[in-house]
């Protein structure tokens, strides 16, 4: 076990959880909660042109607070190696769920769909494009939510929205037409194919379009003609012919998604998401972090405040926090 002297003392490093590309995400404890983490871990030697990559995903997750993304609790940069304290997903991949029950009920999916519409929304709210939405990039916690990783391709671009977008990125098989082609395209929009490839696999089980070969992959998405099972309802075939639709300007808006009538079916409203405040006082952890540290509160809210949130102080407090909503004893008796 390599033994990173940055997190000695703050977090017990356990079994390693994944790899990716550049990346290897371990399990972790921290130490003054006890809570798990997910500490994704990087040599910088290693990272080379991917550098950028992982200021963009710091950026962004600093900004982010919504209960369906992951949220980034602390980074620790020493010379040579970027840690970062991310929320931990017991719950593992929402993919091997699917595989393990074959296909999703209309019921589960429609769930599971609703929350990564509010958090896609929320991302579109704030300027930002996933661009790599797969089913191994949407993780569940120990409650079953679901939870969206990896924004190291994620977009913001200086326009805003509106603003067309070049770079090639994330997988072929989840990626829209217009990527695939090189033409300009909009974040946003591709975000809506991939959420139609993702609503297609909870219904059905494997994916629209899927080829061993490359080339026929490509001709496959490029002509958006894909199978309809027979189970799947009216409804659901016509959200997903509208998500998977060749042509952007036609594709469905992420708008008209929230308020979809299969989308909306069953529930009372339509989809939503909290702006949440990112940073709330809330007294009692406060408290709880004053007799951790002897502090008053004021002067550690004064510092919170003030911080960059992503230091240690913020972790121990966002921890506390997580402990209180999940209606964990977080009270240092
Ligand atoms: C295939 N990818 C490029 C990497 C893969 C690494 C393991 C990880 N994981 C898993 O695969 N479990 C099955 C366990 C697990 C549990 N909790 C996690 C919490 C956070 C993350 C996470 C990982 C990365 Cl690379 C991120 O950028 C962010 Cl924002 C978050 N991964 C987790 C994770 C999923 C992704």
């Amino acid at each position: 076990m390599v033994r990173y002297g940055a997190l000695k003392g703050l977090y017990d490093l356990e079994k390693t959880i994944g790899c990716g590309g550049f990346a290897k995400v371990k399990l972790a404890t921290h130490i003054a909660t006890g809570e798990k983490v997910a500490v994704k871990i990087m040599e910088k030697t290693a990272l080379g042109e991917d550098l950028p990559r992982v200021k963009l995903e710091v950026e962004a997750l600093k900004t982010l607070s919504h209960q369906h993304i992951c949220r980034l609790y602390e980074v620790i940069e020493t010379e040579t190696h970027y840690f970062m304290v991310i929320e931990y997903c017991s719950g593992g991949e929402l993919f091997d769920h699917i595989v393990e029950k074959n296909r999703l009920s209309e019921t589960e999916s429609r769930k599971f769909f609703r929350q990564i519409v509010s958090a896609v929304a929320y991302l579109h709210d704030l300027g930002y494009a996933h661009r790599d939405l797969k089913p191994e990039n949407v993780l569940l916690d120990k409650e079953q939510n679901l939870k969206l990783i990896d924004f190291g391709l994620c977009a913001k671009p200086k326009g805003g929205m509106q603003s067309h977008l070049f770079t090639s990125c994330g997988s072929p098989t989840y990626a829209a037409p217009e990527l695939i082609l090189g033409n300009k395209y909009l974040g946003s929009e591709v975000d809506i194919w991939s959420m139609g490839v993702l609503l297609y696999a909870l219904l059905c089980g494997f994916l629209p379009f899927d080829d061993n070969s490359i080339e026929n992959l490509y001709k496959k998405i490029l002509s958006g003609k894909y199978d309809e099972p027979s189970w799947l309802s009216s409804s659901s075939r016509r959200l997903i012919r509208s998500m998977l639709q060749t042509d952007p300007n036609k594709r469905i808006t992420i708008e008209e998604l929230c308020n979809h009538p299969w989308i909306t079916a069953g529930f009372l409203n339509p989809v939503t998401f909290v702006k949440k405040i990112n940073f709330e006082r809330d007294t009692e952890v406060l408290n709880t972090m004053s007799a951790i540290c002897g502090e008053h509160t004021d002067d550690i809210w004064e510092r919170l405040a003030k911080s960059d949130r992503t230091d240690y102080r913020t972790a121990t407090y966002l921890l506390l926090l997580d402990r209180k909503i999940r209606g964990l004893p977080f009270k240092i008796t």
